[in-house]
């Protein structure tokens, strides 16, 4: 069963007149992670920006986008908002801009949770203590008391995953989650998100240049060219017999740069 099928995206730059999205549809299995790979440029942000229906107003989008056969292309922004977090939460590469800077992230966290649980304040702090821990967040309440420029980027990455914890949404969007921290916070965090699959079997699409994360995480592939899916497959088959020249090229690229990651997986790629 599809959980997610986005048929004949377009986007397009309303300023400039330029198209970035051609023509796409792809569908996300229920309980399964999808990974989208591709040059910069190529699309992949603008895609997954477009499924949150978040793009800059600016970049007008039609098509369709089916959650659970709900088409939120048609739905009203505020409707829109009851879905964001809840069903469908983005992970950004970069925890520092998902946090509002002029405040502790417990603050962030709560408002989150409430609008989306309306829980009280002891309750939130309870869930959260609870699954920033199972992330291996030590001091979860000093954390929340903290500003975001006063944590790492691996904390704050971790941060966001527990946060996904208590939501359980349907759907994680992760953009490029590992691509700012060092290896090690890498692995950690890539650990995450495989745990997070096997806690509630929650379906994810999964942004990496990293072609080794993307080869631990997904089960399927698109392979993105100038706003255009030139492949797309079970994740093995698509790395091992690729068959467009551009996969091709990627995978001869990405998996030498991955070889760092490889080895502190200690695995096989
Ligand atoms: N806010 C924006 N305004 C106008 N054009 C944009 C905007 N964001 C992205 N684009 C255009 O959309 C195209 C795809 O960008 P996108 O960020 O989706 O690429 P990407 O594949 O995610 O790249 P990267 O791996 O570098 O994040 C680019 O040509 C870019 O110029």
């Amino acid at each position: 069963m599809n959980i997610l099928e986005v048929e004949h995206l377009k986007l397009w730059d309303a300023n400039r007149n330029k198209v970035i999205i051609h023509n796409s549809s792809f569908h996300l299995k229920q309980g399964s992670c999808l990974a989208i790979v591709g040059e910069s440029g190529s699309g992949k942000s603008v895609t997954c920006r477009a499924i949150m229906r978040l793009n800059k107003a600016w970049i007008r989008q039609s098509g369709d986008i089916l959650f659970k056969g709900e088409n939120l292309n048609h739905l009203t922004e505020k409707e829109m908002r009851k879905r964001r977090g809840k069903n469908l939460c983005l992970i950004l590469q970069n925890g520092m801009r998902a946090f509002d800077p002029s405040c502790v992230v417990g603050v962030h966290l709560k408002e989150t949770l409430a609008e989306h649980f309306g829980w009280s304040k002891s309750e939130t702090e309870q869930k959260m203590k609870k699954a920033m821990e199972s992330v291996m967040l030590k001091d979860p309440l000093e954390i929340m008391n903290k500003y975001p420029h006063q944590l790492s980027g691996g904390m704050l990455q971790r941060v966001m995953i527990a946060l996904a914890i208590v939501l359980e949404p349907d759907i994680i969007i992760a953009d490029e989650p590992t691509t700012a921290l060092d290896t090690i916070s890498q692995y950690e965090v890539v650990e995450q998100f495989t745990k997070l699959r096997e806690r509630w079997g929650c379906s994810m699409i999964f942004i990496s240049h990293d072609l080794g994360v993307v080869k631990k995480v997904a089960d399927d592939v698109l392979v993105m060219k100038d706003g255009v899916i030139v492949e797309r497959g079970n994740i093995h088959a698509v790395f091992s017999e690729a068959k467009h020249e551009y996969t091709n090229y990627l995978v001869s690229t990405r998996l030498a740069l991955s070889s760092r990651f490889k080895k502190i997986m200690g695995e096989e790629m």
